[in-house]
């Protein structure tokens, strides 16, 4: 299997009439099979990457790879491609394109040119996955965000990619849909697909991921297994990005005074806190 599903070599896009570059040499490499999550701050250039990713924007200098092959830029090869790696935008009026919940599910199905039969069964499924069965013929626009935020998600997943790509997939989102997603995500994980979240969210980030990117100003500043990430406290504290809530209480309340006595009972927390949720 391909270590690396999709490759950012010193990549660099402005866009055009800004000042300033939105990627400045970004070297990223999506390793296979992996939850990983991206943090940074608003405007470190996470939507930008993604928007490289599946082609709807070309770097200006550098390259975007999938699997090892450099993209090209076509409207075969994109078309393609954008069903390998499926974008659920932050906001999601972006995305929503038909009049009902079920019509726009079945969208890009359509346009596959799939059988009737099997694009039933694949909306049916996702209604009932993302609890949109008594919505299915809701006009979108009826929708609230978060119902919104629901389909959006749905309509990508339906299309089952390779690469599934989300910016911020919790906002908008109550506890229970938050959960909800979540569980969704690890199951479509454990079926095969290699997930990228972008999210504000270092909780979430903490018990959900099992890689990390950390992005500043267009380039990747660390990256790693949350653990090794979050342990960089100082340098997470001088990109003002901070560690979750767990680290700040254990490392804040415990003293280190005992040494290695405390040391470990930190790290038996914090792996309890990672298996338990
Ligand atoms: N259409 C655009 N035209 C000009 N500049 C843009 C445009 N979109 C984004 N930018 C700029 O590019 C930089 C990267 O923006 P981007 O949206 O990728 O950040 P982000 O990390 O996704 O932020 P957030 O966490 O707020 O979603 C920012 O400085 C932003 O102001």
């Amino acid at each position: 299997m391909q270590e690396y599903l999709l490759e950012f070599e010193q990549v660099y896009y402005t866009y055009p009439g800004a000042q300033q570059s939105a990627l400045n040499g970004l070297t990223l490499k999506i390793p296979s099979g992996k939850r990983c999550a991206l943090i940074g701050q608003n405007g470190c250039g996470k939507t930008t990457l993604f928007l490289l990713a599946n082609g709807l924007y070309k770097p200006n200098s550098g390259v975007v790879r999938w699997r090892g092959e450099p993209l090209s830029y076509n409207r075969n090869y994109l078309g393609n491609l954008r069903q390998k790696i499926g974008l659920v935008f932050q906001d999601p009026e972006q995305q929503l394109v038909a009049s009902t919940v079920e019509e726009d599910i079945s969208y890009g199905l359509c346009n596959l040119g799939l059988p009737e039969p099997e694009i039933k069964d694949r909306v049916e499924q996702a209604l009932v996955e993302f609890e949109l069965t008594t919505l299915a013929e809701r006009p979108v626009h009826h929708l609230s965000l978060g119902q919104k935020k629901r389909v959006s998600i749905a309509d990508v997943m339906v299309l089952q990619p390779e690469l599934l790509v989300l910016d911020e997939p919790t906002a908008y989102l109550d506890i229970k849909h938050t959960r909800n997603l979540i569980a969704t995500l690890k199951k479509i994980h454990r079926d095969g697909t290699t997930l990228l979240m972008a999210t504000h969210d270092l909780d979430l980030v903490y018990r959900w991921a099992d890689w990390v990117f950390v992005m500043d100003k267009g380039r990747l500043m660390l990256e790693g297994k949350p653990q090794d990430v979050f342990s960089q406290r100082t340098l997470l504290e001088e990109l003002e990005l901070g560690v979750p809530l767990i680290y700040q209480i254990l490392f804040d309340s415990l003293s280190s005074e005992e040494g290695v006595v405390i040391e470990k009972v930190r790290q038996r927390i914090l792996e309890l806190f990672r298996n338990f949720s």
